[in-house]
């Protein structure tokens, strides 16, 4: 599973930007026809023109590549400014200005929160300043044009922002509940998967460690599976305290994953025993009881062109090697890591 799939903000934005611009393309193209060719009104109509090729050029943009983050802002600017202009320009009773209530919609769900905001409120002030330099605003009486246009405006205004500010925190929560183990609080697979492919673009110096509780069965079996718990909780929390760069991930049970990008041999390697001497010195306080406990390392430089799947197997083999070798220790093949900087130089 891709990680962008559960960006719904960004899916959501995408068919709204192709869907928007496809019907405003035909909506203004009608509008185009109309101004020049019935209505007389030349200025507006090719200015309409060219948004109607405009939105085309975009929904087939959309269509084919991923939108650039500019386009709906752009697309947004370009509409507002088409109705504050039409507002400008047409007479009231036209009904031209009614299309300002259905922009802080537009404005909330392709820019998000604090754009839709800031544009929502130019938005208003524009048309309010447009709208009190009209000669006359018949056939509508004055006030109730104001009190209505303002409380409706209004209205549209806050149900905009309430549903965008709960989709992007609903959407928020989603993603967490899919990144994060929720026992340990530590990224899963999906998350490092995410942080290997896409956060870590410079892997070069990049050092991998696959960490495993020693004889994690015995802890389950004398103090029950919720003691248990609790200890994989410490211990994640001890990883992420005592990791000063890079990440940690929960990969299974008792395993989890280091990441420390930008290292050399000596650095991981003494990162690598601090965790492990720092493990084996703390007393794991789970109610009344301390239980102690160590962990084994397989430590591996990643090698230009691996996989995850091949750089986490490298780790691994590692790992298989300290708990061969009597568990509660780091291992890692420095005659592979030779062999990776002979081929750099
Ligand atoms: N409490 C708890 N236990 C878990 C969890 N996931 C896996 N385990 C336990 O972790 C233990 C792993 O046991 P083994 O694979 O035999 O490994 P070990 O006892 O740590 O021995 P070595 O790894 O060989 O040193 C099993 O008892 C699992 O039930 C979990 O989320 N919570």
């Amino acid at each position: 599973m891709d990680i962008a799939a559960l960006d719904s903000a960004q899916v959501l934005r995408e068919n709204l930007l192709k869907w928007i611009c496809f019907c405003f393309g035909i909506l203004a193209s009608v509008f185009t026809y109309f101004n020049l060719f019935i209505n007389d009104f030349y200025s507006l109509g090719i200015l309409e023109g060219v948004f109607a090729i405009y939105c085309f050029y975009t929904f087939n943009y959309a269509r084919t590549r991923k939108f650039q983050t500019w386009q709906p802002l752009l697309l947004c600017l370009c509409i507002m400014l088409l109705v504050i202009l039409g507002t400008y320009l047409a007479v009231v009773k036209s009904g031209l200005f009614v299309w300002t209530f259905t922009l802080p919609v537009l404005f909330y769900l392709l820019l998000g929160c604090k754009r839709g905001f800031y544009l929502s409120l130019l938005l208003v002030c524009v048309q309010t300043v447009v709208l009190m330099n009209k000669a006359s605003l018949a056939p509508f009486p004055e006030l109730n044009l104001y009190l209505n246009m303002s409380f409706s405006y209004l209205s549209i205004w806050v149900i905009a922002h309430i549903f965008e500010a709960s989709r992007a925190q609903f959407s928020e929560r989603l993603e967490n509940l899919a990144l994060f183990d929720p026992l340990t609080n530590t990224g899963n697979r999906l998350a490092m998967n995410h942080y290997f492919e896409v956060e870590l673009v410079d892997k070069i110096n990049l050092f991998i460690m696959v960490l495993d509780l020693d004889y994690f069965k015995k802890v389950n079996d004398e103090f029950g599976h919720d003691v248990g718990d609790q200890v994989l909780v410490e211990i994640a929390t001890i990883l992420r305290e005592t990791l000063n760069k890079g990440r940690a991930f929960r990969t299974g049970g008792e395993e989890f994953a280091l990441f420390i990008p930008d290292s050399n041999q000596q650095e991981s390697y003494q990162i690598a025993e601090n965790i492990r001497v720092g493990l084996q010195s703390t007393a794991i306080n789970v109610g009344e009881r301390e239980i102690s406990l160590t962990v084994s390392i397989g430590l591996a430089a990643y090698r230009d062109g691996d996989s995850l799947k091949q750089a986490i197997k490298a780790a691994d083999e590692q790992l298989y090697y300290a708990k061969e070798h009597g568990r509660n220790n780091v291992s890692f093949d420095s005659q592979q890591y030779s062999a990776k900087l002979e081929q750099v130089s």
